[in-house]
């Protein structure tokens, strides 16, 4: 029975699906806080979830040695180590829409709040003093609202902003211009943003690109009396610059629910009672908590139990509903990329994955990763579909994938063609109906042939005696042969053999096959035929 760690607090929702679908659950929602203790129980867990006060480290990952899948019920998994859990083989999956709303919400809430100085007037009415003549807002309306990173929230909080009469302008790379004239904002550049706003609202995930996007250079070049809001992550304000503004009068506030350092319990901006601030509860209604934590619970079951795979970062989906069909061409695509894997000797330098027929019509993103995970596995024996891709990349290997449609005999079948620096190796293969891999290519040559475990390749020119030989390497080494194919370009040209075996072929035997001159070359495999 698949056991997952909820090392956040997570609605209690979460730990009853996990239940129903059959997964142990330990809910220690202060373990997160706590990361030597963490530390010590996380190699008992096939499964964490998280929010964001745990921080997935590489440390901790390099402890979890049991750990498959790691499931961030919100959006930003910044805490999350992801190339560490990449290559580790470990899923990382987030709930991306689950808490986008709530959080659009509470950055207009901040927009309020700051224009007009609402926790200051609270605080001051509650202690009896009824300054009624000290605070003077500023409308919203008319106002320009710049949104830096229009997404799933940013989007969210333009429409709230255009239905608020503010002018949306938006800065996001992505955005086309068909989607902003959809959102009723104008699409703009950043440095257009910054002098014409006067308020600027953060919503893009944290990383090398927008570490800092709001610094001192920024805030020189924003309208005086600017305000800010950051919802987003707090390594996106560089928060000494922010507090000079705020000390110079250039920016009239902000509102800021993330922070460089969280949780925040010192922090200089808590000076400025024009500052208005929260712990981090962008996310926090029960609506969106009820929602993340469901379907992260949904998610991390469906893959430790079923194998299906959404919402990953380092992983292509797999629905539940694809994955019986996408199963044996899995298993295909890996045992192509195993049997390259195994033959070739030099270092690879490119890559080529042909999905013809009705393969093309799968997800070749997975099958992809399958094929790369096999060819790399002689190599690197801790490699599964999520660490391949980004071990092949490390590797400087160019990997390329075409589609076509069918254009033989067989409904669908997978192409695999590896370049080392001095040949060019291919090898296809393809499923019938009982999901059965086989190898339908070799070499360019035509055959069929099943996969099996213990098998011995061999390459020669075309001549008689081949089969005698190899019978009598075999019997002189007490290997019994259990089946037997052969394949030849043409009469006298090119011939391969494959032998299929009760147990690997010897490694003195195999030496006698290499220094016979009939035999080209001979390589031992071994598949997974599970
Ligand atoms: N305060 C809180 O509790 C919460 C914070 N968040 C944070 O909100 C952020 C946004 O979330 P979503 O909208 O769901 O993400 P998203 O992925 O839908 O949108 C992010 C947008 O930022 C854009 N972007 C990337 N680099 C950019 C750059 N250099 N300049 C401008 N735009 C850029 C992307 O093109 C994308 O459209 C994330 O950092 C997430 O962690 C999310 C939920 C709750
Ligand atoms: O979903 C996100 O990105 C968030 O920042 C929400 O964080 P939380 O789950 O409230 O710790």
């Amino acid at each position: 029975m698949a056991r997952v760690l909820v090392s956040d607090k997570l609605s209690p929702t979460a730990v009853q699906i996990f239940k129903d679908r059959g997964v142990e659950v330990d809910y220690l929602p202060d373990l997160g806080k706590d990361k030597d203790k963490l530390l010590e129980v996380i190699d008992q867990y096939d499964g964490l979830a998280i929010r964001s006060a745990t921080k997935v480290t590489e440390k901790l990952i390099a402890a979890a040695t049991k750990l498959k899948v790691i499931g961030r019920a919100g959006i930003g998994v910044d805490n999350v180590d992801i190339p560490a859990a990449s290559r580790r083989g470990i899923i990382v999956m987030n709930t991306p829409f689950g808490n986008s709303i709530t959080t659009a919400e509470h950055a207009i809430a901040l927009i309020f709040a700051v224009a007009r100085e609402l926790p200051e007037a609270n605080a001051s009415t509650h202690a009896g003093k009824w300054e009624k003549n000290r605070f003077m807002g500023v409308e919203i309306t008319g106002k320009t609202l710049g949104v830096i990173g229009c997404g799933n929230i940013g989007s969210i909080v333009a429409t709230r902003g255009v239905g608020l009469r503010m002018h949306v302008v938006a800065f996001d790379p992505f955005l086309s211009e068909e989607r902003a004239r959809e959102l009723g904002v104008e699409k703009v550049e950043l440095e257009e943003l910054f002098t014409r706003s006067d308020f600027i609202t953060l919503h893009t995930p944290l990383t090398d690109k927008t570490r800092g996007i709001i610094n001192a250079d920024a805030i020189a070049k924003m309208k005086d009396g600017v305000r800010i809001i950051n919802c987003a992550r707090g390594g996106l304000i560089v928060e000494k610059d922010l507090i000079e503004g705020l000390k110079s009068g250039k920016v009239a506030g902000a509102g800021i629910d993330v922070f460089e350092v969280e949780p925040a319990t010192d922090n200089e901006l808590f000076q400025f009672p024009n500052v208005v601030c929260t712990p981090h509860l962008g996310a926090s209604t029960s609506e969106a908590q009820e929602n993340v934590a469901l379907q992260i619970a949904e998610q991390m079951a469906d893959y430790l139990v079923r194998g299906a795979v959404s919402n990953a970062i380092n992983m292509p989906s797999i629905t539940a509903e694809e994955a019986p069909r996408l199963k044996p061409f899995v298993k295909l695509a890996e045992v192509l990329g195993a049997f390259v894997g195994q033959v070739t000797d030099e270092p690879i330098k490119e890559v080529e994955i042909l999905f013809d027929g009705a393969t093309a019509t799968m997800n070749t993103r997975a099958l992809m990763s399958a094929t790369l995970a096999g060819l790399i596995r002689p190599q690197v024996s801790d490699v599964n579909m999520v660490s391949a891709p980004i071990m092949v990349k490390e590797r400087g290997i160019i990997v390329s994938e075409v589609k076509r449609d069918k254009s033989g005999v067989f409904d669908g079948y997978i192409k695999l063609t590896v370049k080392t620096p001095s040949m060019t190796r291919t090898i296809a293969g393809t499923c019938f109906s009982d999901g059965k891999p086989r190898f339908i290519q070799i070499k360019g040559i035509n055959l069929d042939a099943e996969v099996g475990h213990h098998m011995l390749y061999t390459t020669n020119p075309d001549a008689p005696g081949i089969i005698g030989l190899l019978g009598t390497i075999c019997g002189a080494n007490d290997v019994n042969i259990a089946n037997f194919q052969l394949g030849r370009d043409r009469p006298g040209g090119d011939a391969i053999a494959l032998l299929y075996l009760d147990a690997p072929f010897p490694e003195k035997a195999l030496n006698d096959l290499r220094t016979n001159p009939k035999i080209a070359s001979a390589k031992r495999l071994q598949f997974d035929v599970n």
